[in-house]
Protein backbone atom coordinates (compact mmCIF):
# COMPACT_ATOMS: atom_id res chain seq x y z
CA UNK A 1 0.00 0.00 0.00
CA UNK A 2 1.53 3.41 -1.09
CA UNK A 3 1.44 6.04 1.71
CA UNK A 4 2.57 9.81 1.26
CA UNK A 5 4.15 12.08 3.94
CA UNK A 6 4.42 15.16 3.75
CA UNK A 7 6.32 16.96 6.49
CA UNK A 8 10.02 14.95 5.80
CA UNK A 9 12.54 16.13 8.00
CA UNK A 10 10.45 16.49 11.05
CA UNK A 11 10.17 15.11 14.05
CA UNK A 12 7.08 12.91 13.38
CA UNK A 13 7.78 12.43 9.74
CA UNK A 14 11.60 11.16 10.62
CA UNK A 15 9.85 8.39 13.01
CA UNK A 16 6.92 7.46 10.50
CA UNK A 17 10.01 6.99 8.11
CA UNK A 18 11.71 4.93 10.82
CA UNK A 19 8.64 2.63 11.95
CA UNK A 20 6.40 2.16 8.54
CA UNK A 21 7.66 -1.74 7.46
CA UNK A 22 8.09 -2.43 3.91
CA UNK A 23 5.17 -3.88 3.10
CA UNK A 24 4.01 -0.35 2.67
CA UNK A 25 5.89 1.88 -0.37
CA UNK A 26 6.60 5.02 1.82
CA UNK A 27 6.72 8.33 -0.24
CA UNK A 28 7.85 11.22 2.04
CA UNK A 29 8.23 14.65 0.72
CA UNK A 30 9.82 17.82 2.30
CA UNK A 31 8.33 21.33 2.11
CA UNK A 32 10.56 21.83 -0.93
CA UNK A 33 8.71 19.02 -2.66
CA UNK A 34 5.59 19.27 -1.32
CA UNK A 35 4.18 22.76 -0.45
CA UNK A 36 1.09 22.00 1.47
CA UNK A 37 0.21 25.66 1.59
CA UNK A 38 0.37 25.42 -2.77
CA UNK A 39 -2.88 23.87 -3.73
CA UNK A 40 -1.47 23.25 -7.03
CA UNK A 41 1.44 21.33 -5.63
CA UNK A 42 -0.29 19.27 -3.64
CA UNK A 43 -2.61 18.26 -6.63
CA UNK A 44 0.54 17.19 -8.51
CA UNK A 45 1.70 15.39 -5.71
CA UNK A 46 -1.24 13.31 -4.86
CA UNK A 47 -1.65 12.91 -8.88
CA UNK A 48 1.94 11.85 -9.06
CA UNK A 49 2.35 9.41 -6.34
CA UNK A 50 -1.27 8.14 -5.95
CA UNK A 51 -1.38 7.20 -2.46
CA UNK A 52 -4.03 5.42 -0.54
CA UNK A 53 -3.06 6.88 2.14
CA UNK A 54 -1.52 10.71 2.63
CA UNK A 55 -0.14 11.31 6.26
CA UNK A 56 0.30 14.80 7.21
CA UNK A 57 3.19 15.15 9.21
CA UNK A 58 3.78 18.70 7.29
CA UNK A 59 3.16 21.93 10.35
CA UNK A 60 3.95 25.17 11.77
CA UNK A 61 5.11 24.86 15.08
CA UNK A 62 7.04 27.53 16.20
CA UNK A 63 4.42 28.31 19.06
CA UNK A 64 6.04 31.87 19.86
CA UNK A 65 6.61 32.98 16.92
CA UNK A 66 3.10 32.17 15.46
CA UNK A 67 1.85 34.75 17.46
CA UNK A 68 3.63 37.18 15.31
CA UNK A 69 3.23 35.53 12.06
CA UNK A 70 -0.28 34.68 12.56
CA UNK A 71 -1.07 34.90 7.93
CA UNK A 72 1.82 32.34 7.65
CA UNK A 73 0.41 29.71 11.08
CA UNK A 74 -3.06 30.16 9.37
CA UNK A 75 -1.82 29.34 5.79
CA UNK A 76 0.16 26.03 6.40
CA UNK A 77 -1.94 25.01 9.58
CA UNK A 78 -5.89 25.56 8.50
CA UNK A 79 -4.97 26.44 4.51
CA UNK A 80 -2.28 23.71 4.08
CA UNK A 81 -4.81 20.88 5.54
CA UNK A 82 -7.40 22.09 3.51
CA UNK A 83 -5.82 21.91 0.28
CA UNK A 84 -4.92 18.41 1.18
CA UNK A 85 -8.33 17.52 2.16
CA UNK A 86 -9.91 18.54 -1.10
CA UNK A 87 -6.97 16.76 -3.36
CA UNK A 88 -7.54 13.32 -1.31
CA UNK A 89 -11.05 14.03 -1.98
CA UNK A 90 -10.64 14.11 -5.22
CA UNK A 91 -7.98 11.59 -5.62
CA UNK A 92 -10.22 9.22 -2.80
CA UNK A 93 -7.41 8.56 -1.05
CA UNK A 94 -7.77 8.89 2.76
CA UNK A 95 -5.84 11.18 5.17
CA UNK A 96 -4.45 10.92 8.67
CA UNK A 97 -3.79 14.22 10.37
CA UNK A 98 -1.88 15.54 13.23
CA UNK A 99 -3.23 17.86 15.59
CA UNK A 100 -2.32 19.50 19.08
CA UNK A 101 -3.39 19.57 23.00
CA UNK A 102 -2.92 23.49 22.67
CA UNK A 103 -6.36 23.53 20.75
CA UNK A 104 -7.43 23.62 24.72
CA UNK A 105 -7.27 26.39 26.91
CA UNK A 106 -6.31 24.28 29.79
CA UNK A 107 -8.94 25.15 32.71
CA UNK A 108 -10.17 21.81 33.35
CA UNK A 109 -8.68 20.02 36.10
CA UNK A 110 -9.12 16.44 34.62
CA UNK A 111 -8.19 14.68 31.35
CA UNK A 112 -9.69 16.42 28.39
CA UNK A 113 -12.00 13.84 26.15
CA UNK A 114 -12.46 14.10 22.57
CA UNK A 115 -15.29 16.12 22.37
CA UNK A 116 -14.66 18.67 25.26
CA UNK A 117 -14.92 21.90 23.74
CA UNK A 118 -11.70 23.63 22.61
CA UNK A 119 -11.12 27.11 22.55
CA UNK A 120 -7.05 27.79 21.47
CA UNK A 121 -5.60 30.65 23.59
CA UNK A 122 -3.00 31.09 21.31
CA UNK A 123 -2.49 31.64 17.65
CA UNK A 124 -0.95 28.02 17.03
CA UNK A 125 -3.55 26.38 18.59
CA UNK A 126 -6.26 28.69 17.07
CA UNK A 127 -4.44 27.57 13.73
CA UNK A 128 -4.10 23.88 14.22
CA UNK A 129 -8.54 23.83 15.74
CA UNK A 130 -9.34 25.48 12.17
CA UNK A 131 -7.41 22.80 9.86
CA UNK A 132 -8.91 19.40 12.02
CA UNK A 133 -11.82 21.64 11.09
CA UNK A 134 -11.11 22.55 7.47
CA UNK A 135 -9.89 18.76 7.24
CA UNK A 136 -13.59 17.31 9.04
CA UNK A 137 -15.70 19.01 6.58
CA UNK A 138 -14.30 17.79 3.69
CA UNK A 139 -13.19 14.13 3.96
CA UNK A 140 -15.30 11.24 4.88
CA UNK A 141 -12.99 9.20 6.26
CA UNK A 142 -10.88 11.44 8.09
CA UNK A 143 -8.60 10.66 11.11
CA UNK A 144 -7.73 13.78 13.18
CA UNK A 145 -4.75 12.20 16.14
CA UNK A 146 -4.79 14.96 18.46
CA UNK A 147 -1.29 14.92 20.62
CA UNK A 148 1.13 17.04 22.99
CA UNK A 149 4.65 17.46 23.88
CA UNK A 150 6.19 15.72 21.61
CA UNK A 151 9.80 14.99 21.37
CA UNK A 152 13.14 12.98 19.33
CA UNK A 153 16.23 12.38 18.41
CA UNK A 154 15.48 14.98 15.87
CA UNK A 155 15.33 18.75 15.22
CA UNK A 156 14.05 21.01 17.74
CA UNK A 157 12.05 19.96 21.41
CA UNK A 158 12.29 20.29 25.33
CA UNK A 159 14.63 16.92 25.81
CA UNK A 160 17.33 18.14 23.42
CA UNK A 161 17.00 22.13 24.85
CA UNK A 162 17.07 20.82 28.06
CA UNK A 163 20.28 18.13 27.85
CA UNK A 164 22.21 21.36 25.68
CA UNK A 165 21.42 23.82 28.52
CA UNK A 166 22.18 21.11 31.59
CA UNK A 167 25.80 21.14 29.91
CA UNK A 168 25.98 24.84 29.86
CA UNK A 169 24.65 26.42 32.40
CA UNK A 170 25.20 26.35 36.37
CA UNK A 171 21.20 25.93 37.27
CA UNK A 172 17.99 26.33 35.34
CA UNK A 173 14.73 27.50 36.39
CA UNK A 174 11.61 25.09 34.71
CA UNK A 175 7.33 25.87 34.78
CA UNK A 176 6.09 24.13 36.98
CA UNK A 177 2.10 24.93 36.80
CA UNK A 178 2.22 23.97 33.59
CA UNK A 179 0.56 19.96 33.13
CA UNK A 180 0.68 17.63 30.12
CA UNK A 181 2.02 15.01 28.91
CA UNK A 182 5.24 14.30 27.33
CA UNK A 183 5.21 11.81 23.88
CA UNK A 184 7.90 10.43 22.50
CA UNK A 185 7.14 10.90 18.28
CA UNK A 186 8.29 7.39 18.02
CA UNK A 187 5.49 5.48 19.87
CA UNK A 188 3.08 7.81 18.08
CA UNK A 189 4.87 6.92 14.50
CA UNK A 190 4.20 3.44 15.80
CA UNK A 191 0.09 4.56 16.69
CA UNK A 192 -0.33 6.39 13.14
CA UNK A 193 1.10 2.78 11.68
CA UNK A 194 -1.57 0.76 13.86
CA UNK A 195 -4.49 3.01 12.35
CA UNK A 196 -3.32 2.98 8.82
CA UNK A 197 -2.75 -1.03 8.97
CA UNK A 198 -6.78 -0.98 9.11
CA UNK A 199 -7.18 0.62 6.01
CA UNK A 200 -9.51 -1.43 3.72
CA UNK A 201 -10.32 -3.97 6.44
CA UNK A 202 -13.93 -2.84 6.39
CA UNK A 203 -16.15 -2.92 3.31
CA UNK A 204 -15.09 -0.02 1.30
CA UNK A 205 -11.39 1.13 0.91
CA UNK A 206 -11.46 3.51 3.61
CA UNK A 207 -9.80 4.66 6.83
CA UNK A 208 -12.94 4.92 8.90
CA UNK A 209 -16.91 4.88 8.55
CA UNK A 210 -16.96 9.09 9.19
CA UNK A 211 -14.00 11.64 10.09
CA UNK A 212 -12.67 10.70 13.76
CA UNK A 213 -10.64 12.33 16.69
CA UNK A 214 -8.46 10.30 18.44
CA UNK A 215 -6.19 11.60 21.53
CA UNK A 216 -2.71 10.15 21.61
CA UNK A 217 0.13 10.88 23.94
CA UNK A 218 2.36 8.60 25.97
CA UNK A 219 0.43 7.44 29.37
CA UNK A 220 0.72 9.72 32.95
CA UNK A 221 1.19 13.72 33.67
CA UNK A 222 3.74 15.89 34.12
CA UNK A 223 4.84 20.13 34.50
CA UNK A 224 7.35 20.59 32.32
CA UNK A 225 9.91 20.78 35.35
CA UNK A 226 8.93 17.32 36.38
CA UNK A 227 10.06 16.58 32.72
CA UNK A 228 12.92 18.89 32.98
CA UNK A 229 14.01 16.72 36.24
CA UNK A 230 13.42 13.00 34.84
CA UNK A 231 15.61 14.37 31.22
CA UNK A 232 18.59 15.50 33.61
CA UNK A 233 18.18 12.34 36.22
CA UNK A 234 18.02 10.01 33.02
CA UNK A 235 20.63 11.97 31.50
CA UNK A 236 23.07 11.54 34.30
CA UNK A 237 22.13 7.52 34.68
CA UNK A 238 23.17 6.85 30.82
CA UNK A 239 26.36 9.23 31.16
CA UNK A 240 25.32 12.00 28.65
CA UNK A 241 25.40 14.46 31.38
CA UNK A 242 28.13 14.98 33.98
CA UNK A 243 26.76 16.84 37.00
CA UNK A 244 23.21 16.91 37.62
CA UNK A 245 22.78 21.23 37.74
CA UNK A 246 19.84 22.23 40.22
CA UNK A 247 16.36 23.05 38.47
CA UNK A 248 13.91 25.82 40.28
CA UNK A 249 10.31 24.96 39.61
CA UNK A 250 8.66 28.26 38.94
CA UNK A 251 4.88 29.35 38.06
CA UNK A 252 4.94 29.96 34.40
CA UNK A 253 4.63 33.91 35.64
CA UNK A 254 8.15 34.14 35.98
CA UNK A 255 8.53 32.67 32.37
CA UNK A 256 6.94 34.93 30.12
CA UNK A 257 6.62 34.23 26.71
CA UNK A 258 5.05 35.58 23.17
CA UNK A 259 2.38 32.67 23.55
CA UNK A 260 0.23 31.70 26.39
CA UNK A 261 0.18 28.15 26.74
CA UNK A 262 -2.53 25.72 28.89
CA UNK A 263 -2.26 25.26 32.11
CA UNK A 264 -3.34 21.57 31.82
CA UNK A 265 -3.79 19.79 28.66
CA UNK A 266 -3.70 15.79 29.58
CA UNK A 267 -5.74 14.30 26.76
CA UNK A 268 -7.97 10.91 28.05
CA UNK A 269 -6.85 8.26 25.64
CA UNK A 270 -9.37 5.60 27.44
CA UNK A 271 -11.47 5.98 24.06
CA UNK A 272 -8.83 6.04 21.76
CA UNK A 273 -7.43 2.97 23.76
CA UNK A 274 -10.47 1.49 23.77
CA UNK A 275 -11.95 1.89 19.99
CA UNK A 276 -8.08 1.05 18.33
CA UNK A 277 -6.77 -1.69 20.92
CA UNK A 278 -3.47 0.11 21.39
CA UNK A 279 -2.12 1.02 24.34
CA UNK A 280 -0.23 3.49 25.65
CA UNK A 281 3.35 3.26 27.39
CA UNK A 282 4.41 5.41 30.30
CA UNK A 283 6.31 8.99 28.92
CA UNK A 284 9.39 8.06 31.63
CA UNK A 285 9.72 4.64 29.85
CA UNK A 286 9.37 6.56 26.32
CA UNK A 287 11.87 9.03 27.59
CA UNK A 288 14.17 6.14 28.94
CA UNK A 289 13.94 4.51 25.26
CA UNK A 290 14.38 7.24 23.41
CA UNK A 291 17.75 8.67 25.49
CA UNK A 292 19.25 5.02 25.15
CA UNK A 293 18.77 5.89 21.03
CA UNK A 294 19.62 9.52 21.10
CA UNK A 295 23.25 8.21 22.93
CA UNK A 296 23.24 4.99 20.37
CA UNK A 297 22.60 7.70 17.24
CA UNK A 298 25.49 10.11 18.83
CA UNK A 299 28.21 7.27 19.10
CA UNK A 300 27.68 6.28 15.80
CA UNK A 301 28.16 9.81 14.63
CA UNK A 302 30.90 10.19 16.33
CA UNK A 303 32.01 7.23 15.02
CA UNK A 304 32.69 5.70 18.63
CA UNK A 305 31.39 1.93 17.61
N1 LIG B 1 6.19 19.27 18.36
C1 LIG B 1 5.25 19.13 19.28
O1 LIG B 1 5.49 19.26 20.49
C2 LIG B 1 3.85 18.80 18.89
C3 LIG B 1 3.48 18.66 17.57
N2 LIG B 1 2.16 18.41 17.25
C4 LIG B 1 1.79 18.27 15.85
O2 LIG B 1 2.43 17.10 15.36
C5 LIG B 1 2.74 17.27 13.98
C6 LIG B 1 4.20 16.97 13.73
O3 LIG B 1 4.97 17.85 14.52
P1 LIG B 1 6.57 17.80 14.54
O4 LIG B 1 7.05 16.64 13.78
O5 LIG B 1 6.97 18.00 15.95
O6 LIG B 1 6.88 19.14 13.73
P2 LIG B 1 8.28 19.67 13.19
O7 LIG B 1 8.26 21.14 13.44
O8 LIG B 1 9.39 18.85 13.71
O9 LIG B 1 8.17 19.39 11.63
C7 LIG B 1 7.24 20.07 10.84
C8 LIG B 1 7.58 19.80 9.40
O10 LIG B 1 6.60 20.47 8.60
C9 LIG B 1 7.27 21.04 7.48
N3 LIG B 1 6.51 22.14 6.91
C10 LIG B 1 6.31 23.39 7.40
N4 LIG B 1 5.58 24.11 6.53
C11 LIG B 1 5.30 23.30 5.48
C12 LIG B 1 4.60 23.46 4.26
N5 LIG B 1 4.03 24.63 3.94
N6 LIG B 1 4.51 22.42 3.43
C13 LIG B 1 5.09 21.23 3.72
N7 LIG B 1 5.79 21.02 4.84
C14 LIG B 1 5.89 22.04 5.72
C15 LIG B 1 8.60 21.50 8.06
O11 LIG B 1 9.52 21.68 6.99
P3 LIG B 1 10.56 22.90 6.99
O12 LIG B 1 11.46 22.63 8.14
O13 LIG B 1 11.20 22.78 5.65
O14 LIG B 1 9.71 24.14 7.17
C16 LIG B 1 8.96 20.33 8.96
O15 LIG B 1 9.62 19.34 8.24
C17 LIG B 1 2.31 18.70 13.63
O16 LIG B 1 1.03 18.67 13.09
C18 LIG B 1 2.26 19.40 14.97
O17 LIG B 1 1.35 20.49 14.99
C19 LIG B 1 1.20 18.26 18.17
C20 LIG B 1 1.50 18.38 19.49
C21 LIG B 1 2.86 18.61 19.97
C1 LIG C 1 13.85 26.45 27.80
C2 LIG C 1 12.87 26.53 28.92
C3 LIG C 1 11.51 26.38 28.71
N1 LIG C 1 10.63 26.45 29.73
C4 LIG C 1 9.19 26.26 29.48
C5 LIG C 1 8.54 27.22 28.50
C6 LIG C 1 7.35 26.44 27.97
O1 LIG C 1 6.22 26.70 28.77
C7 LIG C 1 7.77 24.99 28.17
C8 LIG C 1 7.98 24.22 26.88
O2 LIG C 1 8.68 25.02 25.98
P1 LIG C 1 8.86 24.68 24.45
O3 LIG C 1 9.04 25.98 23.77
O4 LIG C 1 9.89 23.62 24.31
O5 LIG C 1 7.54 24.00 24.06
P2 LIG C 1 6.22 24.51 23.35
O6 LIG C 1 6.56 25.17 22.09
O7 LIG C 1 5.35 25.24 24.27
O8 LIG C 1 5.62 23.07 23.09
C9 LIG C 1 4.43 22.92 22.42
O9 LIG C 1 4.71 22.80 21.04
C10 LIG C 1 3.57 22.70 20.22
C11 LIG C 1 4.06 22.50 18.79
C12 LIG C 1 2.56 21.75 20.69
O10 LIG C 1 1.71 21.32 19.91
C13 LIG C 1 2.43 21.49 22.16
O11 LIG C 1 1.88 20.24 22.44
C14 LIG C 1 3.71 21.67 22.91
O12 LIG C 1 4.57 20.59 22.72
O13 LIG C 1 8.99 25.00 28.90
C15 LIG C 1 11.07 26.69 31.01
O14 LIG C 1 10.24 26.78 31.97
N2 LIG C 1 12.40 26.85 31.25
C16 LIG C 1 13.35 26.80 30.26
O15 LIG C 1 14.56 26.95 30.52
Amino acid sequence: MKVLITGKGGQLATELIKVFPNKFDVVALSSHELDIVDAESVERSIAAVKPAIVINAAAYTAVDKAEDNQQRAFDVNYLGCENLAHACKAAGCSLIHVSTDFVFDGKKATPYFVDDVPNPINVYGASKLRGERGITNVLEDAVVIRTAWVYSGTGNNFVKTMLSLMQNKPELSVICDQIGTPTWANGLAQFILHIASKYGEGERQSLVPKPVTYHWTDAGVASWYDFAVAIRDLGIEKGILKQAIPINPIPASQYPLPAERPSFSVLDKTETEGSTGFKTTHWRHQLDKMLDEYTEDSKLSEGKT
